[in-house]
Formats: C-alpha cells, structure tokens, sequence
C-alpha cells in the first residue's frame, strides 16, 4: 500500500505522533511504532492512527500504539493533537471520536485550547486491572524499597480507560527516582496489565505537582490520563477539590472532575512538521515544516 500521512505534534511536550489511516484497511505495526521511535526525529511517545469510523455518530476510530509498539487505551494528550488536526483540516470545533475504551467527545475552543472529555473514572479492583481484591483503591498495600522504610507506598489506583497508581508524596516530586522504579512498579505483579506509574504532591486544594512513568513509552513530558487519575483520585482521597490544575514536566493541564462524574482535561496541542511513512515498516520521509 502507498504511504500514509502522519503529523509529528506535542501535548506539553508529550511526543505524539497522529497518522492518517484514513480510507486503508491496513493498520501501523508494532514494528513500524518501534521503528519511528528508535530514529531521533521521529521519536515519540505514543501514536494517534486517525481510522475512519466503526459506529455511525462517531468520527473517526482512533487506534493508539505506545513507542514499545503496545497498544494503549487511551490517551489525553494525543486526543488534543488529533483533535486541533481535524479541527485545522475540516473547520469544525467539535468531535465525537472512538477508541478501544469507549466514545469520547472533543472540542476546540476559541482560545486554541482543547478539551477533551475523558469519560468517567473507574476505580473497582477488576477494571483497574489488579491482580488481586482490594475493597478500597484510594491507597492499596504496595511499596518500593526497605520494608520498613519504604520509598514510594500505598498509591491510589484509577482507570482512565488505562490503568494508574499515583503514589503521594509530600516533598519534591523530583527527589525520587522515577527512572528506577518506575519501569519496577509498572511491571509490578500486582498489575497484570501493566500500569502507569506517577508521582503526585498536593500543593493546595487546586493544585498537584505531578511526574509519570508511563506504560509502555517510560518518562514523559506529560501524560494527559495520568493528570486525569491524580485530579479524581486527589478528590476522592480528600486531599484536592474536583477542579484542579495539574502541573506536569512539560505544562498546566486544567481538569474537571464534574458532578455527572465526567472527567474533563483542558490543554494545549502543538504541530511540528508533517511527513509520510510506511505503516508496515515505520520508513518515513519528511513533507514539510509548520508552526501551528
Ligand atoms: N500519554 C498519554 C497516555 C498514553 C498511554 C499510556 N502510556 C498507557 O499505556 O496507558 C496521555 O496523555 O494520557
């Protein structure tokens, strides 16, 4: 088959890569993800694949693969991006995507920012996954170094769609050595299907200071899902309000944890340069250079 398009973009320094597998059959390989983001200009953190669309009312069918070639559930920062490229291409400001964990509307609003409806958060021990019961999943018994002076402990589980444990942590989230642990507890038995790992410090009932290793792609700039679970898993531990601002590496998001329990991220998205690649192989060329 011919080459697809693709937009190499940003979300708060999150690396998204969105190609447009629009009117193909065929899909991005998990060769072709490794491949993309072994080469220094194309390295990414997750890909958007712009599909058309499975259920009538949607838009399109967005398929997300992270750079280990894993496919992901969902991912806040890449529905930004995917959202101000159709928002550039068609005019419109408003869309109803579809991924593996559901519809999800989005909407460009005047000021260029985006906001993504991220649907609602689940919490119970069997949609997280975790291996085993846990009754309460605001703080589940799991810890990192000496046990009786562990590092990082009892984390608050969350699903985005994706699985989350935010660990809290009341000093510096840059004290801890996210590099280390983290590819540990993501692949902590306790999650069998992984999970993302981040640090979270409440800095007021508005704010969290916020660090993560995600599944699947290691550390990020940003991750949009993660933002989402710390903002709904700081309300229902007490120690945030359902409005917060959640800063990351790369940025502010603004989440709203609404009363109709739907979880609301607010951001930036920003273009690169554009290119096309072969879906099977990952090779790519470079087709120009823009601002957004
Ligand atoms: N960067 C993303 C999250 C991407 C998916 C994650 N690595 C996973 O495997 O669940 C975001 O902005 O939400």
């Amino acid at each position: 088959m011919s080459g697809a398009p693709f937009l190499k973009m940003n979300g708060l320094g999150n690396e998204i890569i969105v190609a447009d597998m629009r009117g193909r059959t065929d899909k991005v390989t998990a060769g072709a993800a490794i491949a993309l983001d072994t080469d220094p200009a194309t390295h990414f953190d997750q890909i958007m694949a712009i599909h058309d669309a499975k259920t009538s009312g949607t838009a399109n069918y967005i398929e997300i693969l992270n750079s280990d070639g894993s496919l992901a559930e969902a991912c806040g920062n890449g529905m930004r991006c995917v959202t101000q490229m159709l928002a550039a291409e068609t005019g419109k400001r408003n869309f109803v995507f579809e991924t593996v964990a559901g519809i999800l509307t989005a909407e460009e609003r005047p000021d260029g920012l985006l906001t993504v409806d991220m649907g609602k958060p689940r919490f119970s021990w069997q949609d997280i996954p975790l291996a085993e019961p846990f009754a309460d999943t605001r703080a589940i018994e799991l810890q990192i170094g000496p046990i009786d002076a562990p590092v990082l402990h009892s984390p608050s589980v969350a699903s985005m769609g994706n699985p989350h444990a935010i660990f809290w942590v009341e000093d510096d989230v840059w004290g801890y050595d996210l590099e280390r642990f983290g590819p540990m507890l993501e692949n902590h038995p306790i999650f069998p299907e992984r999970a993302n790992i981040s640090i979270a410090r409440v800095t007021s009932r508005e704010t969290i200071v916020l660090r993560t290793w995600e599944r699947g792609a290691g550390l990020t700039l940003a991750c949009g899902t993660a933002a989402c679970a710390a903002a709904v898993s700081g309300a229902r531990t007490g120690r945030t309000g359902r409005q917060v601002t959640v800063t990351l590496p790369g940025g502010d998001l603004a989440v709203d944890w609404r009363n109709d329990d739907h979880v609301m991220m607010t951001g930036p998205a920003e273009l690169e340069f554009s290119g096309t690649f072969d879906p099977a192989t990952g090779a790519w060329s470079r087709t120009g250079l823009e601002v957004a």
